[in-house]
């Protein structure tokens, strides 16, 4: 049996993971201040965009920056789900689990609402196409999604834990059949199922 083994990249306390976690704290207080708010939001921009011009005068070209990204550990620091250098990413954190399946677990807040207080139908099937792929890489065949088919069953609550699962059901030649959920309070709100086809594009060089 296979001990549990964490799938995705550590957050570091410093570095640009540091920076990333300041953006994501500026998304979200954006929307928490929104359009009534008293803070003055022109000098805002303007401090923002200072901070994107630095980034972006020290950047390596992008063909580069491509190379970097997909070498050795880096597969899983930029992804939109996992990554703790993408701002967009909740991050979620997945554990590989002894009996083969994935799991993690998180909280969202207002970047990623749909309905009032909860979380957007978009955002549950980024979250969980991620996760079905995470779990076919646990599970020894991955590949890439063909098809996703969500049932949403009831909303999803913003501000509370979500535990996010994911496992491979069934392979067949190149196709890979894999399920997952999202649950909060031991009850399902989104389950998933995915068909994915082994195949792999290359990685830049
Ligand atoms: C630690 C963490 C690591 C890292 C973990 C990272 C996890 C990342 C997870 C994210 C996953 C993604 O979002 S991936 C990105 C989203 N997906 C995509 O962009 C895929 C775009 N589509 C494609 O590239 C293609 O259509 C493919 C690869 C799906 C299939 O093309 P192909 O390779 O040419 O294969 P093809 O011959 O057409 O099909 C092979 C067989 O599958 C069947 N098939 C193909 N598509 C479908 C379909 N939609 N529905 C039913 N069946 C299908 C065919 O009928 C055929 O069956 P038979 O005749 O053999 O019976």
């Amino acid at each position: 049996m296979t001990a549990p083994q964490e799938l995705t990249a550590d957050p570091h306390q410093d570095g640009v993971d540091a920076a990333v976690t300041a953006a994501r704290r500026v998304i979200e207080s954006l929307l928490r201040a929104g359009s009534g708010s008293t803070a003055e939001m022109g000098r805002i921009a303007d401090q923002l965009n200072s901070v994107a011009d630095n980034l972006d005068e020290h950047a390596p070209a992008m063909n580069q920056r491509m190379v970097d990204m997909w070498a050795g550990e880096g597969t899983t620091r930029h992804d939109p789900v996992t990554g703790p250098e993408n701002a967009i990413a909740p991050p979620l954190q997945l554990i590989g689990q002894s009996d083969g399946s994935v799991r993690g677990v998180l909280t969202l807040g207002l970047p990623y609402q749909g309905p009032p207080g909860h979380v957007h139908g978009g955002i549950s099937a980024l979250i969980l196409d991620h996760t079905l792929g995470v779990a076919n890489h646990w599970a020894g065949v991955s590949g890439m999604t063909a098809e996703l088919t969500l049932r949403y069953h009831r909303p999803t609550p913003l501000f509370e834990p979500l535990t996010i699962t994911g496992v491979q059901t069934g392979v067949d030649g190149r196709k890979i059949r894999t399920s997952g959920a999202v649950t909060a309070g031991g009850e399902v709100c989104v389950s998933a199922e995915g068909l994915f086809i082994a195949k792999h594009l290359p990685r830049p060089r």
